[in-house]
């Protein structure tokens, strides 16, 4: 089987726990679905820079400072993937639709289909939000 993939995920956090969520555009593998916003780390690049290149590029936000989190493989048909989840709390600017994508705060995650990979981290991330009243 091939190399995975290094792929950066940002998952902003507001202070009351909503989390940004990004629909992936037209021309992508599973277009429609849901994910959190980030993209293929780069050559020669870290995963924090890889994170902070795509939200800019996406979403117009600068990325202060993020935390890793978890990290997921997953097997798709178009790639293997190893996915780095980074939870920041900190970052500037608002949400701009820069590449035609919908996006969205979420409480508890209400948005499908969500990306395969990412459905499990939906239940790990209320422990983190919600954890004492679960
Ligand atoms: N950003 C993001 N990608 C995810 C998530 N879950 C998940 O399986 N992935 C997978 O990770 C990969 C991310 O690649 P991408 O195609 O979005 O990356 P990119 O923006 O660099 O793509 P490009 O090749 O069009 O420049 C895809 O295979 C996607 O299916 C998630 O929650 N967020």
């Amino acid at each position: 089987m091939a190399a995975p993939i290094d792929v950066a995920v940002g998952i902003l956090m507001r202070d009351d726990g909503d989390v940004l969520l990004a629909q992936r555009p037209e021309g992508k593998p599973y277009a429609g679905y849901w994910e959190f916003p980030g993209g293929k780390v780069e050559a020669e690049e870290s995963i924090l820079d890889a994170l902070k290149r795509e939200f800019v590029e996406e979403l117009g936000i600068a990325v202060l400072s993020a935390e890793a989190w978890c990290c997921v493989e997953h097997v798709y048909p178009h790639a293997h993937v190893r996915l780095h989840f980074y939870i920041s709390r900190e970052w500037r600017g608002e949400a701009q639709s820069l590449e035609g994508q919908a996006f969205s705060w979420q409480g508890r995650v209400a948005v499908e289909p969500l990306l395969p990979a990412t459905i499990p981290l939906i239940e790990w991330l209320d422990r983190v939000r919600y954890g004492q009243k679960l």
